[in-house]
């Protein structure tokens, strides 16, 4: 990717609009990418989503669907019709809930791209065995980004730790999405599975999400070009 700040999602996890579309305004230069997550869009809902979209921006709604094939095929043809960029479903939620999650946006021309989401990167193989998913978390994620190649998604979200393993095993082609990216010297905060941006990226990563680093920076916009040119490094 030659502008590898098209590569960067920013995370807008605040509690109300008024934050969120403040930063979207220090940030509309940078040609950045936008993630709207649950804890905003229950907050802001959908005319948020629609605002930052006719600003401009690309936005990944990450409200992260899991629920019957019915219910999540609704979902995303409601994400299709906010004119996001990017919409995300849980791998979890089994072969029949991806399918229907795919058909349901094939009829639009210009759909959003189709995400699972595979093991969160707040969890370790520790938390992964108390919940009954023995294997080790490799394998767990390996076996949700074959369930989500095979059914026609366009990607995964992932740690960085598992981008080259994916590669190798299951696909060159589909869109790893990273959350779990920390900067040198950042607080790891609740994530288990962190990298670097620069590091994730030479891995084979298409998007990086970072949120705390850049919205809780005393400056965000100066954090965000630190990162951006850390990745040119
Ligand atoms: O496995 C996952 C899936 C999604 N996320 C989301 O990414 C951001 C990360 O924020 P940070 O502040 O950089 O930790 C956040 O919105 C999560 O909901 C994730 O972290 N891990």
């Amino acid at each position: 990717m030659v502008n590898n700040t098209a590569a960067l999602i920013v995370a807008l996890d605040y509690p109300e609009a008024k934050p969120a579309l403040a930063l979207a305004e220090q940030l509309k230069s940078t040609g950045c990418r936008l993630k709207v997550g649950m804890e905003l869009f229950t907050h802001a809902g959908p005319a948020l989503v629609e605002k930052l979209v006719s600003q401009g921006f690309d936005v990944f709604l990450d409200l992260k669907f899991h629920d019957i094939p019915n219910t999540v095929a609704g979902a995303v043809k409601a994400a299709a019709e906010l004119g996001v960029w990017m919409v995300n479903v849980h791998a979890l939620g089994g072969r029949d809930m991806l399918i229907a999650a795919r058909e349901a946006l094939a009829p639009y021309s210009q759909r959003p791209l189709l995400i699972a989401v595979s093991i969160l990167t707040s969890l370790d193989n520790t938390d992964l065995y108390a919940m009954g998913l023995h294997g080790s978390l490799t394998d767990n994620v390996l076996r949700l980004a074959r369930l989500t190649e095979t059914n026609g998604l366009d990607g995964l979200v992932c740690s960085p730790h598992e981008i080259s393993l994916i590669r190798q095993s299951v696909s060159t082609q589909l869109q790893l999405v990273t959350p779990g990216i920390r900067p040198q010297q950042s607080q790891q905060d609740d994530q288990k599975r962190i990298m670097t941006p620069q590091e994730a990226l030479q891995l084979g990563a298409n998007y990086l999400v970072i949120g705390r680093p850049i919205t809780r920076a005393p400056d965000p916009l100066q954090a965000l070009q630190t990162i951006a040119q850390s990745l040119t490094a």
